[in-house]
């Protein structure tokens, strides 16, 4: 599964309603931005979907969700630890196997860093472990992205660089993006969130920046 089709998504915070309720479905090919401003509800949305799809997806969360006290690798690794046993799982936090290591290390390196593989994550700097998240999305390789705000710690060129990477290896994807611009330069589809409610739901060849910044 790539796409979905989820008819009924809502939440509330201390019964208070934040999202929906709203209907949304992407099909295989639809890369969709998620814009709107602060606090309108997009990764909160992002976090609807991801319980609805689960292992079906490959997430980047705007928290990361990395484990500091290892290397950067065993962070990437972790995408696909639900396709292993136990067994090989600990085998490779003794001694990674060299495909995984040649794997991970190609990932890096598609992502601008790959004399990083042996650091500790704790010692990265905001952008690095911005983009080992996003190369452990990459290295779990599910049908469908969802990512929150995937590049706000990068600088212009190598958010450029993330963004296409990101496009290049997911055909589906739902990433909340900031940056109006590369919404629409990445992504076919631009979903606008508004007060929990989608606001603004069409193809990024049909809208121009101006229309989305309606929504700010
Ligand atoms: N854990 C939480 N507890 C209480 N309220 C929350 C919680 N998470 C989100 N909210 C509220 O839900 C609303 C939507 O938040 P959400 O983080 O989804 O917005 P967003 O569009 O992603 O914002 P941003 O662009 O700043 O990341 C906000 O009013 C926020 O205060």
């Amino acid at each position: 599964m790539s796409g979905f089709d989820l008819p009924s998504l809502t939440a509330s915070f201390s019964g208070e309603r934040v999202v929906g309720p709203l209907s949304l479905t992407v099909k295989q090919g639809e890369q969709v931005a998620l814009v709107g401003k602060s606090g309108a509800g997009k990764s909160t949305l992002i976090r609807l979907i991801h319980e609805q799809v689960n292992r079906n997806s490959s997430l980047v969360p705007q928290e990361l969700g990395l484990v500091n006290a290892l290397p950067v690798f065993h962070n990437v690794f972790m995408g696909q630890l639900d396709r292993h046993s136990v067994w090989y799982n600990t085998m490779s936090l003794i001694r990674p196997f060299t495909a995984d290591k040649t794997a991970v290390r190609e990932l890096l390196a598609d992502l601008g860093m790959p004399e990083k593989l042996w650091i500790p994550t704790a010692s990265l700097s905001g952008g690095q472990r911005q983009r080992v998240a996003v190369a452990r999305a990459m290295y779990r390789n599910a049908g469908l992205l969802l990512a929150d705000e995937p590049v706000s710690a990068l600088d212009g060129p190598m958010a450029h660089l993330v963004m296409k990477r990101l496009k290049e290896y997911f055909t589906t994807s739902v990433i909340a993006l900031h940056d109006v611009e590369m919404a629409l330069t990445y992504c076919n589809r631009i979903v606008g969130i508004q007060d929990g409610q989608v606001a603004l739901d069409d193809t990024s060849d049909r809208l121009t920046a101006a229309d989305i910044m309606s929504l700010y």
